[in-house]
């Protein structure tokens, strides 16, 4: 039997219609929640990316600043105007695409964001928050497997959970979030050992390390969840996760396609940590 598909456009179009109502109710009361995203470079990916994030503002009632630099831009200018955001009370949500450029610092910059605006959830206090189980902002990628997870009704307690990936950005908050919800948390990465003994283990399996295709069905357990949230370019230019999902998705109890997996709920993600952050000024 094949498994079953989470399908993150799907999760995404009905969180967002949430939001709308509540950036409408929002706006009722004189607040226009507003996102400042800040491009570095002409990476196609991230330029994706931004025009996503700054589109789904629009479709859901928030406010966007998009600021973009060249490649060669002088990193105290891009500190400059972090200040300036971080100062101006209409500005809810700040965040840097990442990654940035060599000659950045991208723990220098994540630092300056103002803690109670940085709705990617870099910031050193964030992820301290996050760590004591306190979050104040989720990071947009694992916050997203989880509603995914959620939504598919997927038993958590107790459960194996197996990520491969060990990145600030998507590894190391999955672990903590998925151990907040009482799952047996392994993470493995390109050092590990014998990787499939460990895959092969999982209940719940989450592929982040950026190789196409590299989980193949034969190191998943049948009936496991696999969340796929690598974004890979295949020679041919064809967009691919981590998983290889043509086999995986006949070994598998539920599976996230890529494209339309954990990608959109990054944004959906990014968009309710936006609100959160306007709707807390009124508390
Ligand atoms: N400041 C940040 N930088 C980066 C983050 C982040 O959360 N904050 N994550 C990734 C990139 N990312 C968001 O920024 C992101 C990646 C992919 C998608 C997405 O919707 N993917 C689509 C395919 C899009 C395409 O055609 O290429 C999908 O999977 O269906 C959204 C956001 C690194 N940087």
């Amino acid at each position: 039997m094949t498994a079953r598909i989470l399908d993150g456009n799907a999760i995404s179009a009905l969180l967002r219609e949430e939001l709308a109502v509540r950036a409408a109710a929002l706006k009722a009361r004189g607040i226009t929640p507003c996102l400042a995203v800040i491009l570095v470079g002409e990476d196609p990916a991230s330029a994706v990316y931004v025009r996503n994030k700054v589109a789904g503002c629009e479709k859901t009632g928030l406010r966007s600043i998009k600021d973009v630099y060249p490649a060669a831009v002088d990193p105290a200018v891009v500190l400059a105007r972090i200040a300036e955001l971080n100062a101006d009370p209409t500005v809810h949500g700040i965040l840097v695409q990442l990654p940035l450029p060599k000659q950045f610092d991208a723990d220098v910059v994540l630092e300056a964001i103002a803690p109670e605006k940085d709705v990617d959830g870099f910031h050193a206090e964030n992820v301290g928050a996050l760590m004591q189980g306190n979050p104040r902002f989720i990071p947009c990628t694992p916050y997203g497997v989880i509603k995914m997870l959620e939504r598919g009704k997927v038993v958590l307690k107790g459960a194996e959970a197996v990520i491969v990936g060990r990145s600030n950005i998507v590894g190391k908050p999955m672990a903590m979030l998925l151990l907040a919800k009482s799952c047996t948390v392994t993470v493995c990465h390109s050092q590990s050992k014998d990787l499939a003994f460990h895959t092969r283990r999982a209940d719940i399996l989450v592929a982040a390390v950026g190789r196409a295709r590299m989980i193949t069905g034969d190191m998943i357990k049948p009936g496991a969840t696999v969340i796929d949230v690598g974004i890979n370019r295949t020679p041919e230019g064809k967009l691919c996760g981590d998983v290889d999902f043509e086999s995986a998705k006949e070994v598998a109890g539920l599976i996230t396609p890529v494209p339309g997996g954990v990608g959109p709920m990054t944004i959906t993600m990014l968009l309710t940590n936006t609100l959160e952050s306007a709707e807390r000024t009124l508390k």
